[in-house]
């Protein structure tokens, strides 16, 4: 069977971001939401985004999730070259603790919007959930997969300490 076009687009700025945003990954495999990964870096591979975030309204990407560390400058250079939607992931760096990535991914000048999320695998989950979301306005399936999700989750919370 053919694989399902994706419609969010998970970047990262290296490889070594791949254990907190794979958290991202991993929520929308479980809502079944489609989705590819790709290292793109503002830095590192320019052309690859500027190519990637050209492409990204014409392949049918809905959201793009992007996740960098320290001078974060992916998502906002992404969401200048789209009018995709981008969420920002701060990945947790090693010399200040993320906050480095937190305040180059949150503070936009008006009119290039980034959402920004928390720092590292929280930011990562709440990136997934948040484009599910979006994406459920839309789909009444996946709707119901995302309110399932969050029942589950409620269900796990014991009432008492144990
Ligand atoms: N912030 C960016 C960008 C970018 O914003 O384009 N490209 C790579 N990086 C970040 O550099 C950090 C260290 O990367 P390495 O581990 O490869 O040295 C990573 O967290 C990555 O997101």
């Amino acid at each position: 069977m053919a694989e399902e076009a994706p419609l969010i687009g998970i970047i990262m700025g290296s490889q070594s971001d791949w254990d907190t945003m794979r958290h991202a990954a991993e929520t929308l495999d479980t809502l079944e939401v489609p989705h590819e990964t790709r290292i793109v870096s503002a830095h590192r591979t320019p052309d690859r985004l500027y190519d990637y975030a050209k492409s990204a309204a014409e392949r049918g990407l809905r959201a793009i999730i992007a996740g960098a560390g320290g001078a974060a400058h992916l998502p906002g250079m992404a969401a200048a070259m789209t009018r995709v939607p981008v969420l920002g992931v701060p990945v947790e760096s090693k010399a200040l603790s993320g906050m480095d990535s937190l305040l180059s991914i949150v503070q936009m000048p008006a009119g290039i919007p980034v959402g920004t999320l928390a720092i590292g695998k929280a930011g990562a989950v709440n990136a997934a959930l948040l484009a599910a979301a979006i994406l459920a306005g839309t789909d009444a399936a996946l709707a119901g997969r995302l309110d399932a999700w969050r029942r589950e989750q409620t269900d796990k919370v014991a009432e008492r300490p144990q």
